[in-house]
């Protein structure tokens, strides 16, 4: 890292030594004070650097630059005899490329300071005694104290004391939490107020502000698809550029011209006009909890007209509550069915388990060990409990065992559990879960931005199905769906040439998520499968940020437009025009040229501080 930095530095001071000399060559040769051999020796110097970056790009990449542009322009001054021009022009670009660079490495920089950072020491607790030490040589179990006004700097879970934390670092929620016994904290997040003991269980790059840190940094590196397009466009157009500029030359033999003209035709810097906006809206996102993998995932975003939802765990809590149990079988009490019931759930960590087991905890059902145990993906599972065979899920596992159900007709909105004892119906779980608060808001405000399409995909009954989607205003539904169907509704979705969304809690969809053209997970706490499955992780599973990632998405998009038309096209196509008139000369040119470089410039970074 510390190399890194003085090679940049010394870079920039070669930079500002080239600029004074090139400056000051030029006064003294147009005083003249100097002869021109001292002038063009200058003038050389200066050009090195931007010649060599040309020629290298030109070759190892084959890729022409804005640098191939500048250099033939500063050839063509010196073989036409344009001394001054040439030498004046160089100065001016490069100070231009000097900006440029300086504050693309501020942007990176800004956005790291943004993000913040974790502390690198830790103050333990050991045999009484409070000691410091560095992160690295933590243990897992290790009680790290936290004072007031201290960053947090392990993940990990209170065992004393009590604060209020702020975790805008890596949830965007400015707002404090409050922590007690148990609860959770996250390095990186600072305590505001009072005091905690925390029991480590991940330091260092295992915690969730390390994963967030890494996810932001490859975002950077990955292009989107604008911005290849731009880059195509670009190297579509210079040969043209540069038969329309030898051309002008032949007709008005005009050196002053050509050099001119150089400089307002080098498409290569509709290059520029994205990247910075990516990185900047990247940045923005992650500052409110919304950790993007790339740009292509933020411009697929702000495209998008269908987006799909999982229902239990995204749409809803995830928190199912048992409401009533209907006894089928009469040699059965409720608590029989509880017994059974939550035994073999016991083992499934399906929400839906947990209603029942924690019904039974209620009651005070003693629970015992199945036997054996089986889980049939999306339908339920079945167990032997106390050599009886249970079965324990939806109607189609039901139907599958050809066991005949009936069903209370009161309950219709309720998801139904159905238990088979030795093949005989024995009895109903009803339980419902609750619709996440703001989900309706957040399908108002996507229908707003221009989705058309809410789709809702569960495993789920259709009635219950029917029963959320209606309160949520949902276009449309699927029901009974297995894991695997949810990945072909998503391909036919796709296959009518539609980019699809799809949003999961990742416990039973993430090969949808994979699937769709954009994922996106809920929640960055534990579920390192839906992470990585996932192309957009929210940090905390609240609705509201999906509705936030499509808005900065579209806000971002509609920067790289303005970049692109404003800050290049129409200052160059002005450029090119006036330079024909004869009304600039390439000085004029030159300084006219730092224009859109710092539109650009400023247009990206203000996306990391504007209201979205
Ligand atoms: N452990 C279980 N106990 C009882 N029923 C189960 C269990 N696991 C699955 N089921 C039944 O299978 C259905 C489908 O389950 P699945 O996990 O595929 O989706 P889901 O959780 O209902 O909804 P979503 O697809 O919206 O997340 C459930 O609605 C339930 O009826
Ligand atoms: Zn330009």
């Amino acid at each position: 890292m510390n190399t890194f930095k003085t090679f940049f530095s010394r870079q920039f001071l070669w930079e500002i030594i080239r600029i004074i000399t090139v400056g000051i060559a030029s006064l003294l040769f147009y005083m003249g004070v100097i002869p021109l051999p001292v002038l063009l020796a200058a003038t050389a110097f200066g050009l090195y650097s931007l010649l060599k970056t040309a020629i290298v790009e030109l070759i190892k990449e084959r890729k022409v630059g804005t640098e191939l542009f500048i250099s033939i322009a500063v050839i063509v001054s010196v073989v036409g005899k344009e001394y001054l021009a040439g030498s004046v022009v160089l100065m001016i670009i490069l100070i231009a490329e000097y900006i440029a660079s300086a504050s693309g490495e501020r942007a990176r920089a800004s956005i790291k300071e943004l993000i913040g950072s974790v502390p690198q020491t830790a103050v333990i607790k050991k045999d009484g005694k409070e000691q410091t030490i560095q992160i690295t040589s933590l243990a897992m179990g290790d009680i790290v104290v936290v004072k007031a006004g201290e960053k947090i700097p392990v993940d990990g879970k209170v065992i004393a004391g009590s604060g209020s934390v702020n975790q805008a670092p890596i949830t965007g929620e400015s707002v404090p939490v409050e922590k007690v016994n148990d609860s959770e904290v996250f390095a990186g997040t600072i305590l505001e107020l009072g005091a905690l003991d925390v029991q480590m269980t991940k330091a260092g790059n295992d915690t969730v502000f390390s994963r967030i840190i890494a996810l932001v940094e490859e975002a950077e590196s990955s292009k989107a698809p604008i911005e290849k397009l731009t880059d195509r466009v670009a190297s579509w157009l210079i040969p043209f550029v540069f038969i329309f500029v030898i051309g002008v030359y032949l007709v008005t033999k005009d050196v002053k011209l050509v050099i001119a003209l150089l400089i307002f035709t080098s498409p290569a810097e509709l290059g520029l006009a994205t990247p910075l906006v990516t990185i900047s809206a990247i940045a923005r996102a992650a500052r409110e909890g919304i950790l993007v993998k790339g740009g292509k995932y933020l411009e697929e975003l702000a495209k998008i007209k269908t987006i799909v939802f999982d229902k239990t765990g995204t749409l809803t809590v995830g928190k199912p509550t048992l409401n009533k149990v209907d006894i089928s079988d009469s040699n059965y009490t409720e608590k029989d069915l509880l017994y059974f019931a939550a035994t073999a759930e016991n083992r499934s960590s399906h929400p839906l388990a947990n209603a029942i087991i924690v019904r039974a905890e209620e009651l005070d059902v003693e629970l015992s060990e199945p036997t054996g145990f089986e889980v049939f993906k999306g339908k339920g599972l079945g167990a032997s409990i106390d050599s009886r065979k249970v079965l324990i899920g939806n109607k189609t596992l039901m139907d599958d065992h050809k066991i005949s159900v009936t069903i209370n007709s009161e309950n219709l909105t309720d998801t139904a559990i159905y238990m088979a004892i030795d093949n005989k119906a024995a009895g109903v779980f009803y339980v419902s879960d609750t619709i996440r608060p703001g989900a309706k808001e957040m399908i108002d405000e996507l229908k707003k931005s221009g989705v058309q399409n809410v789709i809702m995909l569960t495993g789920d009954n259709p009635q219950t199905a029917q029963h959320v989607s209606s309160q949520l205003g949902i276009t449309s539904f699927k029901a009974d769906m297995l894991p695997e169907d949810k990945i072909k509704a998503i391909q036919e979705l796709q296959s009518t040439g539609e980019k699809v969304a799809m949003v999961g809690d990742g416990i039973n969809d993430a090969p949808a998520l994979v699937q769709a053209n954009v994922g996106i997970s809920m929640g960055i706490v534990g579920t390192q499968a839906a992470m990585e499955a996932a192309d957009i992780v929210l940090v905390e599973d609240k609705l509201e940020k999906i509705a936030r990632s499509k808005a900065i998405s579209k806000r971002a998009f509609k920067t790289i437009k303005e970049n692109i038309i404003g800050g290049v096209g129409v200052v160059h196509v002005l450029g090119i025009t006036l330079v024909l008139l004869g009304v600039l000369g390439p000085v004029e040119a030159a300084v006219i040229h730092l224009l859109p470089d710092t539109l650009v410039f400023l247009n990206s970074v203000k996306l990391l501080r504007v209201k979205i």
